[in-house]
C-alpha cells in the first residue's frame, strides 16, 4: 500500500469548461477521496485543429469555474510547452514531481478512450499512471479492437488505485449529463444561450470577450 492518496488530472481542451467536466470531477473527488484532481487544459491539441481561443483563456476560463471548489486545481503545465500536448510529456513532469510511490490517475471520457491507440506513445502511458474512464452518454466503450484487448488486460477495481501508483485501467460511470463543448460553442455562435451548461462565472465571461460568437474566434485575453 502506498502512502499518500492519489492525485488525478484531467487533460482537455475544455474549450470551453462545461458542467459535464466539473460534476465529473467533484463527483471524482469523492468517489475515490482524492487529495486533489486537476484539471489540465492543453495548449496545442496533437489530435485536432487547434483552437480558436487560444490556451491561456481556456485555462482562465477553468479557473474562474472551480474557484472555491475543494480539491480541485487547475495545471497550467501544458502551457509552458511548446508544439503538441503529448499527454506522456505531461505524465514524466507530473511522475517527477510527486515521485516514483504516489498513484497517479490519468482521466478520461468513454470518447478519448476509444480514440487512445492514435495517441503519441500511448501504450507507455500506464507505465506512470493509471487511467479512470468515464462513461459518456454518445461514447461507447472500445469493442473488438486493439484498445479494447488492452483494457481486458490491464482493467482494475478501485482498491487497486491506491494499492499501486501506476498500471491499471479503471471504468468509472458517473452522473451522465451529455453536454459538450462543441455544443456549447454551437449555441453561442447561433445567439442562443449556454446558461445552465457553464458556470456563471465562465458564462459572463465569454459574454464579456465576445467568445465564440464567430466560428474562428481568435480571442486574446
Ligand atoms: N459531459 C461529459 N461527461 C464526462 N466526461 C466528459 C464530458 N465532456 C467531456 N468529457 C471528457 O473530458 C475530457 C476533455 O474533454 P473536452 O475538453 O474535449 O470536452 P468536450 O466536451 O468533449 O469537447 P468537444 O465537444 O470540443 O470535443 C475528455 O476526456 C472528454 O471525454
Ligand atoms: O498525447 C496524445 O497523443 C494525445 C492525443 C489525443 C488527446 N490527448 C489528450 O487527451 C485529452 C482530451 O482531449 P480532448 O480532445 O477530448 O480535449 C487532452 O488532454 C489531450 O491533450 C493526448
Amino acid at each position: 500500500m502506498t502512502s499518500a492518496g492519489p492525485v488525478a488530472v484531467f487533460g482537455g481542451t475544455f474549450n470551453p469548461v462545461h458542467l459535464g467536466h466539473l460534476r465529473s470531477a467533484v463527483e471524482l473527488v469523492e468517489r475515490l477521496d482524492l487529495e486533489e484532481l486537476r484539471f489540465m487544459p492543453c495548449a496545442l491539441p496533437p489530435h485536432r485543429e487547434a483552437p480558436g481561443v487560444d490556451a491561456a483563456t481556456r485555462a482562465r476560463l477553468v479557473e474562474l469555474a472551480i474557484a472555491g471548489a475543494p480539491r480541485l486545481t487547475c495545471d497550467r503545465r501544458e502551457l509552458a510547452r511548446d508544439g503538441p500536448s503529448y499527454t506522456i510529456d505531461s505524465l514524466l513532469s507530473l511522475r517527477a514531481e510527486l515521485g516514483a510511490h504516489r498513484p497517479l490517475l490519468l482521466v478520461m471520457g468513454s470518447d478519448a478512450l476509444a480514440g487512445l491507440a492514435g495517441w503519441h506513445r500511448w501504450e507507455e502511458l500506464l507505465a506512470h499512471c493509471h487511467i479512470v474512464a468515464l462513461a459518456r452518454p454518445a461514447a461507447a466503450l472500445p469493442a473488438g479492437d486493439v484498445v479494447a484487448a488492452w483494457l481486458e488486460r490491464h482493467r482494475v477495481g478501485v482498491a487497486a488505485l491506491r494499492e499501486k501508483p501506476a498500471g491499471g485501467v479503471h471504468l468509472l460511470q458517473l452522473r451522465p449529463l451529455p453536454i459538450s463543448a462543441t455544443e456549447i460553442r454551437g449555441l453561442v455562435q447561433s445567439g442562443r444561450s449556454a446558461r445552465y451548461l457553464v458556470p456563471d462565472p465562465v458564462l459572463a465571461y465569454l459574454e464579456r470577450h465576445a467568445l465564440y460568437r464567430q466560428e474562428a474566434n481568435d480571442c486574446q485575453q
